[in-house]
């Protein structure tokens, strides 16, 4: 693409005389992917200034810089007043504005957001529909899998992604969307159709102010819903009238919305809900009809993530029945409430709960259900928000008869201090404390009887520990498989 075209996706800026003609061939914002007939994008980082690369990115032969201010190079540079916006305005327009004319579904919310994600695969295939999927866990794009760094990635990856995914044909790309992508403007240019609330908990306090920044960084995906390319079709907010944000929400979006809930009046409903150990089931009412559902997903939340799920179907139209097989088929998510059975005579349940809300709910989901004691593993990242690792230990040590407390990803913290952290005004009588993750688990399954439970939280599908900058190999399920394995021998 002609520079000059793709400079026109930019308001008020121009080409430098002469520099129309100049053939894009890639966008890059890393001076090290940087090559011939790259328009280099100098985003300010928090770790560092993508300014500083210029040169960098000049000598791998870039034929033109976008930057916030003048640079000391001899390719054309177009300056901006922010390139993060930019970066993502260029993007979506080098890659043929690829949300445009496909169906897009985002979710946000502090917990459920992938499990919901992965809900609307079963369901969109189901309904004959080839989809893509961008979050946590993973890229999809059909049955092609791509690693993830983040949960929602940067614009440009971003945009590139959905540009694959037209090329194969997907029809619904379903994607997480982060407060954190919402803030940074990572979801600029994306055409949602349908926007999903799941709910809203303490996290990220390390990155937003406050609960409410948090609040207002999730309400931009309803405030900016069909916001893009004007009217071009019924856009739909899905949100949870169970949730005390759900006025806030209902307000800040102008279009169509469908509530869902169990106890608050709303348009889709679940009725006669009953919760066992093995599945749940329960009464599905929408506007379209009633269907009752039997599911393997386990717990009262995960009711709330099919509603949501539910809803967003309805919304683009997929008939009932379609949308009681989805739920009904799926046989959990990766890492989510994922048992270990090694052939002992004590549970071990896996789950990515690393917040004080999804630790709670799922340990009042296993406690509902233990005949002997609840077992709790749990660790707090490092380089995230501090002020929630009192309150997830609190909890483990509250509803759990035994808590050990561990190490997640202590990233470049040191793992002693996050532990002093959690540990902060508790009894040192009421918990363990072994900061090595494996023998964590290990201790916990030697202490472990018939009938017990032992829940390692905080890392579900990860099969990395990230220590200092380092990722080494690391999965709670190996982990525990081998401890079990070890205390049969
Ligand atoms: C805090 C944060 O969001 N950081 C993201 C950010 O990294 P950064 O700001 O540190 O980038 P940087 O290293 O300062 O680099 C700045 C610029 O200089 C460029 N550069 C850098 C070095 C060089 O030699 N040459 C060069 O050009 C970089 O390519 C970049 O364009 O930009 C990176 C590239 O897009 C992201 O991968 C990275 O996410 C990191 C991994 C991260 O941990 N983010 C978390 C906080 C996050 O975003 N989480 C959310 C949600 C989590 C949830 O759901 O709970 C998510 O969506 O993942
Ligand atoms: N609707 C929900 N409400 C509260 N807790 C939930 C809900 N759904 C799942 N959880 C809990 O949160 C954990 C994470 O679920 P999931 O991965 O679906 O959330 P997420 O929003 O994608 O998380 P992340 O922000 O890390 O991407 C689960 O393992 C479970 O313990
Ligand atoms: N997307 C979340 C994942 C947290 C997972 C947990 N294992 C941790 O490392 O804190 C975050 O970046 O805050
Ligand atoms: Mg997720």
């Amino acid at each position: 693409m002609k520079l000059g075209k793709l400079i026109e996706s930019l308001p008020f800026s121009k080409c430098p005389e002469g520099s129309e003609q100049i053939e894009i061939e890639t966008i890059e914002m890393d001076s090290r992917a940087a090559r011939s007939g790259a328009l280099f994008v100098c985003v300010k980082g928090f770790t560092v200034d993508g300014h500083d690369f210029a040169s960098q990115a000049e000598e791998k032969g870039a034929a033109a810089i976008i930057a916030e201010r003048p640079l000391d190079v001899s390719v054309p540079v177009i300056i901006v007043s922010d390139t993060t916006q930019a970066l993502a305005e260029l993007s979506n327009c080098f890659y043929g504005e690829p949300t445009r004319n496909m169906n897009l579904i985002g979710v946000t919310g502090t917990n459920g957001k992938t499990t919901v994600t992965y809900l609307l695969e079963q369901i969109f295939n189901r309904f004959n529909q080839k989809t893509g999927i961008i979050g946590t866990i993973q890229m999809k794009i059909g049955d092609e899998t791509i690693p993830s760094e983040n949960t929602t990635p940067d614009a440009l990856l971003l945009q590139k992604t959905f540009h694959k995914m037209q090329d194969a044909h997907v029809d619904t790309a379903i994607m997480e969307v982060s407060s954190h992508a919402l803030d940074l403007g990572r979801v600029h240019g994306c055409d949602f159709d349908v926007a999903i609330f799941t709910n809203l908990s303490q996290d990220h306090l390390d990155y937003h102010k406050d609960m409410d920044e948090y609040l207002h960084a999730k309400s931009l995906l309803f405030s900016r819903l069909g916001n893009i390319y004007g009217n071009t079709g019924r856009k739909f907010a899905i949100l949870n009238a169970d949730d005390k944000h759900f006025d806030y929400l209902k307000r800040s979006t102008a279009q169509h919305i469908l509530a869902y809930g169990i106890e608050n009046d709303a348009d889709i409903k679940a009725e006669n809900v009953e919760l066992a150990v093995t599945h749940t089931a329960f009464k599905l009412v929408t506007p379209l009809g009633e269907t009752e559902i039997y599911s393997h997903l386990i717990g009262m939340f995960n009711i709330y993530n099919m509603l949501a799920a539910a809803g967003a179907a309805i919304a683009k139209g997929v008939p009932l029945n379609i949308i009681k097989e989805a739920f009904e088929a799926i046989p959990g998510v990766d890492g989510r409430f994922e048992a270990v059975r090694e052939g002992q005579d004590f549970a071990v349940i896996v789950d990515y709960a690393h917040t004080p809300d999804s630790l709670e709910n799922v340990l009042l989901t296993i406690k509902e259900f233990a005949k002997g004691k609840v077992y709790v593993v749990v660790g707090c990242g490092g380089d995230r928000d501090r002020s929630k690792r009192p309150l997830m230990a609190g909890i483990a040590v509250k509803h759990a008869d035994q808590a050990i407390l561990t190490s997640d990803n202590p990233r470049t913290e040191d793992p002693d201090r996050i532990l002093d952290d959690m540990a902060e005004g508790l009894d040192p009588a009421v918990y363990t404390r072994i900061t090595d993750r494996k023998e964590a688990i290990e201790h916990a399954v030697n202490l472990a009887e018939p009938n017990d439970i032992i829940l390692i939280a905080g890392k579900g599908h990860e099969t990395y520990q990230i220590i200092g900058h380092t990722k080494i190999d690391f999965d709670d399920r190996v982990a525990a498989r081998e401890a079990i394995r070890r205390k049969g021998e």
